[in-house]
């Protein structure tokens, strides 16, 4: 399974990603959700990169110009709530994608304990289809392949991209256990070493659902 860390080589999104850490500056919502948005904006650009192109004569007002464009169907999924924002992203570059929404959400047994519940899919039909999973966040994976799980009765897509902000290492395992080695690439901005016993990210940055969009009851 290819997986690509574009925070690896230095540009301005480990700016936008160290805002998104930064305890001084994550409070200020707007701008968590718009830094979460640009970096769904360059990412969507680097996984087109990998799409496939064809050549086509563009008219233009005094000529036609050559130009390769993509061919894929794309469609972008995300996954409530955090991945709002990052959807928006991606689908300012992507703009004539479909798009496939689906919940999922830590129902806690006890303090420390949790499952993954998907109550609600939206998507349509996906065979033969480039599907973009979006999640900001990729603790223990689980959300990640449960929304899998559920797209896949959709049908099957041609080719995966499971694009993350951050993910933990574990989680990067975990994906690539579950996930069709093929057809899946994995993208992602940073990866950290560890989760704590609450199974979120450290470093991390917290909580994205609720740094985005406030905090649950
Ligand atoms: O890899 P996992 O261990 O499954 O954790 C990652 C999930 O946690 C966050 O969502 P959360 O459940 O906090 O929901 P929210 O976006 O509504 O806050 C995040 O957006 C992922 O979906
Ligand atoms: O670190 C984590 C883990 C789950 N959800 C988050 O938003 N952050
Ligand atoms: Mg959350």
């Amino acid at each position: 399974m290819k997986i690509v860390n574009l925070g690896e080589s230095n540009s301005v999104l480990n700016r936008f990603v160290a805002e998104l850490r930064d305890v001084n500056i994550q409070k200020d919502s707007m701008r968590f959700r718009r830094n979460v948005e640009r970096i769904g904006e360059i990412m969507a650009y680097e996984i087109s990169k990998d799409f496939t192109y064809s050549l086509k004569g563009i008219q233009s007002p005094l000529g036609i110009a050559p130009m390769n464009t993509p061919d894929d169907r794309v469609v972008i999924s995300t996954i409530l709530r955090a991945g709002l924002p990052y959807h928006q992203g991606f689908l300012s570059y992507l703009d004539n994608a479909e798009n496939a929404f689906v919940s999922a959400y830590r129902k806690y047994k006890d303090r420390l304990n949790f499952d993954i519940h998907i109550e609600y899919i939206a998507s349509p039909r996906l065979t033969d289809k480039t599907l973009i999973i979006t999640d900001p966040m990729l603790a223990t994976g689980s959300s990640m392949e449960l929304a899998y799980e559920a797209l896949r009765t959709k049908g099957h897509p041609a080719h995966i991209h499971v694009a993350s902000i951050i993910a933990s290492k574990q989680a990067i395992e975990y994906i690539q256990r579950k996930m069709p080695d093929d057809i899946t690439t994995i993208w992602v901005a940073a990866v950290d070493d560890k989760l704590d016993d609450h199974s979120y990210i450290v470093p991390g940055l917290g909580d994205a659902g609720d740094l985005a969009y406030g905090e649950k009851e």
